[in-house]
């Protein structure tokens, strides 16, 4: 007999984040959108109406009249899969987590609570065990910042290859990221915006949890230097990074591309539907990557590097290329996800 699908829910449905789940959930075999939630704004309207429509693909025909809920307890779903303001994460989530839900969360507002996983799932999916330490009846799972992600799965490689010391970053950022209507036209066109509000110290520290160890119910923290610089610019998707690495051993750069081209990681190996067949794809043109051409390698889910040379500074820089909406957020989202059914983590729902 065929398996039915689980219930889920998308809370921020109306938002840009919220809108990329709709469209990547639309049709998951894993996965069944049952309700849609936003604010007092949105309740009672039907989505077509309610949503300010901004994906490339229209609306997909089963949530055009869907009703708008608002964020309070006795959904039918038990995973909620959330794009939240992160004005009001915080409390949502934690309200969904102690009526028995598992939240898997965008928002920066939970990533550092002490039994809340940050998971990228290529990199650290064990961490998924501290939830069991959580009080909640359901659980709270966080994915990281979206600059964090690309940055983060350039790294992986190098790390458990040679160890990285200490990383310098400067960022390339979409409008996107600022959510909608985001940045007004006249700050963006014809600019460069050079401050991203908290998003450096995010690049600085989320890594380390994200590299860290797991320990009985905590995490031990990993013990790299980390410096970035953010800005914002005129793309609508993909965030650019120029990255400068410095390596615990020696390496050569063929020894770094093969590293990079060789990746996989649970995701592969488990087949999960999300899981792009090479995480990382390492492009030897040498004006690549650009975010219009490669944002949407492996359906968004790839990040591109190029551009690796040695470095006067450190050992050695690169650029790496990473869709913000679909593996910084959504469909990061949804790989964590997939991992936890395929894990059993929602085998008790
Ligand atoms: N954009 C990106 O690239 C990334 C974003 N994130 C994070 O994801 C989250 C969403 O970002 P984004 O989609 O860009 O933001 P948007 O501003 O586009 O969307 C925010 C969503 O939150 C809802 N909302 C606002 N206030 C309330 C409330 N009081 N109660 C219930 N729902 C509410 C809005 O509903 P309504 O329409 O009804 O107001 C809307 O659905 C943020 O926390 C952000 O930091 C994370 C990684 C990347
Ligand atoms: N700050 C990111 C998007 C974002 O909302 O990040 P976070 O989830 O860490 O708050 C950007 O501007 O591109």
């Amino acid at each position: 007999m065929k398996e039915s699908k689980i219930p889920v829910a998308v809370l921020g449905a109306t938002g840009s984040v919220g809108q990329r789940f709709v469209e990547l959930l639309a049709n998951h075999p894993w996965f069944e959108v049952v309700e849609l939630c936003a604010s007092d704004r949105s309740a009672g309207k039907k989505y077509k109406d309610a949503v300010n429509w901004i994906m490339a693909t229209p609306i997909p025909p089963q949530f055009e009249n869907m009703i708008v809920k608002k964020c309070e307890t006795g959904l039918m779903a038990r995973v909620l899969f959330s794009g939240l303001d992160s004005s009001v994460a915080g409390d949502i989530e934690k309200m969904y987590a102690e009526d028995g839900c598992i939240v898997i969360s965008n928002a920066r507002n939970h990533r550092f609570d002490k039994d809340v996983p940050l998971i990228i799932p290529e990199i650290n999916y064990e961490h998924l065990e501290l939830i069991k330490s959580q009080k909640y009846k359901g659980a709270i799972v966080t994915n990281p910042n979206c600059s964090t992600i690309g940055m983060a799965l350039a790294l992986k490689p190098l790390m458990d290859n040679f160890g990285i010391e200490t990383v310098n970053v400067t960022t390339l950022q979409a409008i996107s990221g600022a959510g909608y209507p985001g940045l007004s036209g006249l700050d963006i066109m014809d600019n460069v915006v050079p401050y991203i509000g908290g998003e450096e110290e995010k690049m600085e520290t989320e890594p380390l949890k994200i590299f860290g160890k797991l320990k009985d119910d905590s995490i031990e923290y990993a013990d790299i230097k980390i410096s970035a610089q953010c800005n914002r610019v005129a793309v609508l998707d993909g965030h650019t990074e120029n990255i400068q690495i410095k390596l615990k051993t020696k390496a050569e750069p063929k020894d770094i591309i093969e590293a990079w081209n060789n990746f996989r990681s649970a995701p592969q190996e488990l087949n999960l539907p999300s899981a792009p067949e090479k995480p990382i794809v390492y492009l030897e043109q040498a004006n690549y990557p650009q975010p219009r051409i490669h944002r949407n390698l492996g359906g968004g889910m790839s990040i591109s590097v190029g551009r690796l040379r040695e470095c006067s500074l450190f050992d050695y820089k690169f650029v790496a290329l990473s869709h913000n909406t679909i593996r910084g957020a959504a469909g990061g989202t949804i790989l964590i996800a997939e991992l936890m059914k395929a894990k059993g983590y929602f085998d008790e729902l």
